[in-house]
């Protein structure tokens, strides 16, 4: 699959202040990067950093406070633009939001159908082709509850992209999951990554599936939120099992870990310095 031409992200020192009046509490701070069109980036980052402060600005959930975030050359987020968020930049969260009394294919094709996208039928041939991608063809007509938690996920990454978005923002989308599931997702997800060419940024406090899965890791300092470091990962790709126990594969994560044990270390320590208060 060719790498997408559209999807591109650019964040200009971007920065968001909870609540300015009152709280006060800065989340991001002067955080300036770029996801290549079609490329995957992973965030992690120390509980409380702002990791999902920045998804929710590049969504078009919240307004950053200084900067300007740009979406394929349009600035789609700053302090004077007001919020707009849509079926360009789809979130999938970590916990899931599935229709339960719509089957698998009515909660996959139920956006581009409400939104007047396309049809029932292009919507429900997409559907099924990106269900058979994420190995769920034969499940179309089952309720979410019949169908196990790692299978609802996919449904809702396939939901998430049959909407045809530029960007798929996923929000620690596997953390509920056991080991071996989780193991089992990473792989469908690279599927799909490498089916739809789409771009995705991916939060997650897993730092194998950071490195696993991604083109590019960004390290958070601590809060406020910013740029510690930003990992090339130069894994080959078709990545599977064999990846995840190569030299280079450890040293990435070695790499990883270090710099997020240190942010992590620094957090803990304000918040005894905190409670000693
Ligand atoms: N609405 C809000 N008002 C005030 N402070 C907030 C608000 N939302 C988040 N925060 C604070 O902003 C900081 C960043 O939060 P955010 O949820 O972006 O972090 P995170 O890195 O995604 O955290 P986690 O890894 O625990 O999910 C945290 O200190 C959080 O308590």
């Amino acid at each position: 699959m060719a790498k997408a031409t559209e999807g591109n992200v650019v964040a200009k020192h971007v920065s968001l202040v909870y609540d300015p009046l009152g709280v006060n509490v800065l989340a991001v701070a002067d955080c300036s990067f770029e996801i290549e069109a079609g490329s995957f980036l992973a965030i992690v980052g120390p509980s409380g950093c702002g990791k999902t402060t920045l998804l929710n600005m590049i969504a078009g959930f919240d307004t950053p406070t200084e900067g300007e975030i740009w979406v394929d050359g349009a600035c789609v987020a700053s302090p004077s633009i007001r919020l707009t968020p849509g079926p360009d930049r789809v979130v999938v969260f970590q916990h899931g939001a599935l229709f339960p009394w719509r089957t698998v294919l009515e909660n996959v094709c139920w956006g581009p159908v409400m939104q007047g996208t396309m049809s029932r039928d292009e919507a429900v041939e997409k559907g099924k082709e990106i269900l058979k991608i994420a190995g769920l063809e034969g499940c179309e007509n089952e309720y979410p509850m019949n169908i196990s938690s790692g299978m609802q996920r996919r449904v809702e990454i396939v939901r998430a992209l049959v909407n045809e978005p530029k960007i798929l923002l996923l929000d620690e989308p596997f953390r509920a999951l056991d080991a071996m599931t989780k193991s089992v997702m990473h792989q469908y997800l690279l599927d799909l990554f490498d089916a739809t060419g789409k771009t995705i940024m991916f939060i997650t406090h897993d730092l194998d599936e950071a490195i696993f899965l991604a083109d590019r890791v960004f390290v958070m300092t601590t809060r406020p939120g910013r740029l510690k470091q930003m990992i090339e990962v130069d894994l080959p790709r078709p990545r599977n099992l064999k990846t995840k126990v190569t030299d280079r594969f450890i040293q990435l994560r070695n790499e990883a870990l270090d710099a997020v044990h240190e942010e992590a270390q620094k957090a803990f320590e304000r918040g005894e310095r905190e409670m000693a208060k």
